[in-house]
């Protein structure tokens, strides 16, 4: 899995005037040096939902700072412990809202993003933080444009991982949006993890065999199975779920991450929005503990049509109709975290209720190329403007394919490597609107 650098926003080298000639540049602006470290789990309407590290928020901070979130005096400055944020309890973290300051310009503000953060982190109604910078961003997943919305956004920062939640049946598996999803995952450098659904209805052998060639790991759940295979999938890293309507996703979500409602209806609380109508990416922390670490028996509801996903997550201690996920000891997180740095405070599912295509109009197929090392040291000795179709003239793949002894494995996995990545080469020249 190649992973692309940094991103760079163009507003990354914005350089504002400043609109106000008396006002100080930040260096000048002592509050920032004490600003405390966030995630930002949602985003609505210029408020942002962060949780921040309570190991860097200062002291007196909760003892009462000026009322700008600046410090008292250098001396307790020195005081504050930074730890490793991946180490970070439930327990040292606190949700806040915050609004973007001013010197921020117009440097978006995405979900994923860390965050300094000052003013009031205490949190609780009318309390709001600011947020002061935005730390440069891993990864980004972007979603191009669709008719409603011209410009090119960014879904998530720092994302690790985008999961492709496919149904086997019901609806049919649609494998040119997986192609579409693979591709994009490529572009933005996220590892893709693709998660076939509703096992009890078909047969995941043939989709399973189709992606294997590409080296696409695959988790596959149904009804009354163990979701723990998923929960180590995700564990320790941030996820990026995407999926048409349907396919499970908000069944996975809520059994995932128990209080999934309650989380994301408090989420819309705070920024004023209903519950349950959020329409942007909104991460959500999963839950890594099971201080019991029992099963209960499978629950004999698959495919009823009885109350909705709701109301069954509402009422106490249900999962659904999957059984309870049985999650990690002390020592297989102590294992995961040393193995999966990068998520802070555990695992995080970050679901893109909205997001209902991927534009790929962005992408090059030499970024795609990227993730496939051998292919693309065979791929440069292609002609020039070689669009390494299966009817592309003297494209190197042929030739390469033809060198290879005939009807030996070797060649048979070659020939579905190469079907494969020609399937994702055409998915990029899809000029549609990447509706999935
Ligand atoms: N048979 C079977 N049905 C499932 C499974 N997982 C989910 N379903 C059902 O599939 C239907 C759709 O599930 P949802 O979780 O609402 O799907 P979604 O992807 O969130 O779809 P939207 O809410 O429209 O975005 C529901 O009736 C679920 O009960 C499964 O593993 N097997
Ligand atoms: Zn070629």
């Amino acid at each position: 899995m190649v992973r692309q650098g940094r991103d760079f926003d163009e507003d990354d080298v914005r350089i504002r005037a400043n609109p106000r000639g008396s006002r100080p540049r930040s260096r000048l602006r002592p509050g920032h040096l004490d600003a405390a470290e966030a995630m930002v789990l949602a985003v609505d309407r210029g408020r942002y939902t962060c949780l921040i590290d309570l190991d860097t928020v200062h002291e007196t901070d909760s003892e009462g700072a000026n009322p700008d979130g600046s410090p008292r005096g250098h001396r307790e400055r020195t005081r504050r412990s930074r730890r490793d944020p991946g180490r970070v309890s439930q327990a040292g973290t606190r949700e806040v809202v915050a609004m973007k300051a001013r010197e921020l310009g117009r440097k978006g503000v995405v979900v994923g993003d860390r965050v300094s953060l000052v003013g009031e982190l205490r949190g609780g109604p009318d309390a709001l933080a600011r947020v002061v910078r935005v730390h440069p961003r891993e990864h980004v997943l972007r979603r191009t444009a669709d008719d409603t919305d011209p410009v090119e956004r960014i879904i998530v920062a720092n994302a690790d991982q985008l999961v492709i939640v496919t149904a086997l049946a019901d609806p049919e598996p649609r494998p040119r949006m997986i192609d579409r999803c693979l591709v994009a995952a490529y572009d933005a450098g996220l590892s893709p993890l693709l998660c076939l659904t509703k096992a009890d209805l078909a047969d995941p052998a043939p989709l399973l065999a189709a992606y294997s060639a590409l080296g696409v790991p695959a988790i596959v759940t149904q009804h009354g199975g163990s979701l723990r295979p998923l929960h180590e999938a995700l564990a320790g890293r941030v996820s990026v779920l995407v999926g048409h309507s349907g396919v499970g996703k908000s069944t996975l979500v809520n059994a995932l991450v128990p209080d999934a409602d309650r989380a994301i209806g408090h989420v819309n609380d705070v920024t004023g929005r209903g519950r349950h109508t959020s329409t942007s990416a909104v991460a959500l922390r999963l839950p890594e503990y099971s201080p019991t670490r029992t099963e209960p028996a499978p629950r004999d509801d698959a495919g009823s049509d009885g109350p909705s996903r709701r109301a069954r997550s509402a009422s106490a201690g249900e999962h659904g109709p999957w059984t309870q996920p049985i999650l990690f000891d002390d020592e297989e997180l102590e294992e995961l975290r040393e193995h999966r740095p990068h998520a802070p405070y555990g695992g995080w599912v970050v679901d893109t209720p909205g997001v209902r295509s991927f534009g790929l109009a962005h992408v090059s197929p030499d970024r795609v190329m990227q993730a496939f090392p051998d292919l693309a040291a065979v791929i440069a000795q292609c002609p020039r403007g070689c669009t390494h179709a299966a009817d592309a003239p003297d494209c190197a793949l042929d030739e390469w394919l033809s060198g290879l002894p005939q009807g030996s494995t070797e060649h048979t996995g070659a020939t579905a490597r190469v079907d494969s990545v020609r399937r994702l080469l055409i998915a990029l020249t899809d000029r549609s609107d990447g509706a999935y």
